[in-house]
């Protein structure tokens, strides 16, 4: 059979002109707690990588086990990506120097799905993280652009460049050139170091193999390509320089890829001609295959006796010795390397191209509220002032308002669980802060989709229902329709920056919307309440929205009937609200402040989002 990768066959080196960075890990061990619901807190520790230790030198490094055998693990703790936390010994050193989670930051890492903007083209998308992650001292517009053109010709993706990722309402590129663009996105840094999660999981043969062959052709420029994979074909097997073998979370070979079939011969595990030497190292560790001499101990115990385990720790120990101690202090602190003015106007503007080229939500959103307005205008078409119609159809008017304006942001929940992903990837892969995101999110998507839907809304509602005919007074309705949907919306953000199942999200928001309904002083008196319970109103949104549109209409207004006369004044003093200017605006200063409590609620979730694998 033959192996021929081109890299360390016998020892012998990658050949290239410029080396990338040398990667070694010592002893590695890992340890995570299964939670175990809420009646246990703390569920026992489970070790999940045991005692790991590996040289991963230029070219391909792969680390392949069963499922759940550790790989990913072992990847997310080398590439600084897992939380240190569950670090319970050994030490990650590249290039002989100490790193710390900043590696995150400043090596290139390939999350196993491709987390890509689907309405960008693959060139946006390569310009976007251009844009964001090469300094602007360095490389001018015109010289970031000639970079995407050369990585869209590394990786092949020249006939695709302006084709859009995709989305669940568009078709756009093939997995292949999907996971290609992911690789792309990270090359744009033009890093030395590149982790990749499970590159060819998902994909087709024939498209795993060109991907492999894309890493492998990326290795002979000096890069140090480390990657976890399941079960390769023999075409991207041979491609190997580096293997790294785990079972159950134990290191079971580490060396030459092209020497493994020698060091499980040797162990007396025999190979059947044509087999899939990978198959045929999965098969050994999932006891399918049996050794001609039959032993007690475990594979990763004969592995810890070997040879190759006694070069390895002398070669890592030959490492340290050479290491120089001062290096170890220079720990690199990456920042962003743009500025938060730059960022946000580069985020807005994506979002608003993610806006403008996704306009589903939007449409379906103006198309509901010009419905719905219809419908209401309709319901309560051009009010009359005789009592007692007058005012029963004017508060039942109103609440109704107030409840679709509140109920119609329910869907805002999805708002930031649909993009958590692509937020906690970008963010951690530094390229942008957390408050370029939620600012780009609020202003250029949360405020603008909203006003426009609620504009076209109460426009209709409000001339159809003959509410007061005063310009002035239509200004305000709109302002309080407003200020209720953004409370409404800053709510149903924080729930969702809050928790990550969208379940959850809408159990989190249709509880607090429900309470407030019922304080909101339509179904039930707040003054006949008990008075431990009556201060909920002071946090109900349908409180402050109702009082500020009843006072709105009723103030000046008189109605009648054949003996009375009741103006709008002697109402809202008998349900006791206070209609002067300030009980007028302190409704809108009270929405406000909710608006600006939950947002500055969400920015602080969205500050501790957990970045950590
Ligand atoms: N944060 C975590 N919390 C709890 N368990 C974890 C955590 N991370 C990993 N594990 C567990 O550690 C074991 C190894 O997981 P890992 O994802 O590294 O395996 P893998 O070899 O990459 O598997 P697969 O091929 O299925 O992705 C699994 O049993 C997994 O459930």
């Amino acid at each position: 059979m033959d192996l021929s990768p081109l890299g360390q066959r016998n020892g012998e080196k990658v050949s290239v002109n410029v080396p990338g960075p040398t990667l070694t890990f010592q002893n590695i061990s890992y340890a995570v707690r299964d939670s175990r619901g809420p009646c246990r807190k703390r569920a026992p520790e489970r070790e999940i990588l045991k005692n790991v230790s590996g040289i991963m030198k230029t070219g391909l490094n792969a680390i392949m086990g069963a499922t759940g055998s550790g790989k990913t693990s072992l990847l997310d703790v080398i590439a600084g990506r897992k939380d240190p936390r569950g670090l319970r010994s050994g030490q990650v050193l590249v290039d002989n120097k100490v790193v710390t989670s900043e590696l995150r930051l400043i090596s290139a890492y390939v999350v196993q799905d491709d987390i890509l903007m689907g309405t960008l083209s693959v060139r946006e998308n390569l310009m976007f993280s251009g844009h964001l992650r090469l300094p602007r001292h360095q490389y001018s517009t015109a010289e970031k652009e000639k970079k995407v053109t050369s990585v869209l010709r590394e990786l092949g993706l020249e006939d695709c460049a302006d084709t859009k990722i995709g989305t669940e309402f568009l078709r756009g590129v093939s997995g292949g050139e999907r996971k290609r663009c992911s690789i792309g996105m990270e090359l744009m840094t033009s890093p030395s170091l590149l982790f990749l999660d499970e590159p060819t999981t998902g994909l087709d043969s024939n498209t795993a193999n060109s991907i492999v062959a894309l890493l492998h052709s990326l290795s002979r420029s000096g890069k140090t390509v480390i990657f976890s994979i399941h079960q390769p074909r023999y075409s991207i097997f041979r491609l190997f320089d580096h293997l790294t073998l785990l079972h159950k979370g134990e290191c079971v070979y580490a060396g030459p890829a092209n020497e493994t079939i020698q060091y499980f011969n040797d162990m007396g595990y025999e190979c059947e001609a044509f087999n899939n030497p990978a198959d045929f190292f999965l098969d050994i560790m999932n006891g399918e295959v049996s050794p001609s001499v039959p032993t007690d101990k475990s594979l990763a115990e004969l592995y810890g006796d070997s040879r190759d385990r006694a070069a390895l720790t002398e070669e890592l120990k030959q490492l340290t010795v050479l290491s120089d101690c001062t290096s170890t202090a220079k720990q690199s602190s990456p920042s962003y390397v743009t500025s938060f003015l730059y960022q946000l106007n580069i985020v807005s503007r994506r979002t608003v191209l993610n806006l403008l080229r996704n306009p589903q939500t939007s449409y379906a959103q103006t198309a509901l509220n010009v419905l719905f307005g219809v419908l209401v205008g309709l319901i309560y078409f051009q009010m009359p002032h005789t009592l007692p119609e007058a005012l029963q159809n004017r508060t039942g008017a109103f609440f109704f308002l107030i409840i679709n304006m509140v109920f119609a942001n329910l869907s805002a929940v999805e708002l930031f669980i649909k993009e958590r992903a692509l937020f906690v990837h970008e963010n951690s892969s530094g390229y942008y802060r957390t408050s370029v995101y939620f600012l780009s999110k609020v202003f250029v998507d949360l405020i603008p989709n909203r006003m426009i839907p609620i504009f076209v809304f109460s426009a209709i509602s409000y001339y159809m229902m003959g509410l007061k005919p005063a310009f002035v007074a239509f200004l305000c309705f709109f302002l309080t329709m407003s200020l209720v949907s953004l409370a409404a919306v800053s709510l149903a953000f924080l729930a969702s920056a809050s928790v990550s199942s969208f379940a959850m999200a809408n159990i989190f928001i249709a509880m607090p919307f429900v309470f407030m309904m019922v304080f909101g002083g339509f179904l039930v008196n707040l003054n006949s309440m008990l008075s431990w319970l009556s201060w909920l109103k002071w946090l109900s949104i349908f409180r402050y929205g109702l009082n500020a549109i009843t006072i709105n209409e009723m103030t000046g207004q008189v109605f009648y009937d054949n003996s009375t006369r009741l103006t709008g004044e002697m109402y809202l003093e008998a349900q006791r609200i206070d209609y002067s200017a300030w009980g007028f605006w302190q409704n809108h200063v009270a929405l406000l402040g909710m608006v600006v409590v939950c947002m500055t609620l969400a920015y602080v979730q969205l500050l501790r989002i957990n970045r950590w694998k």
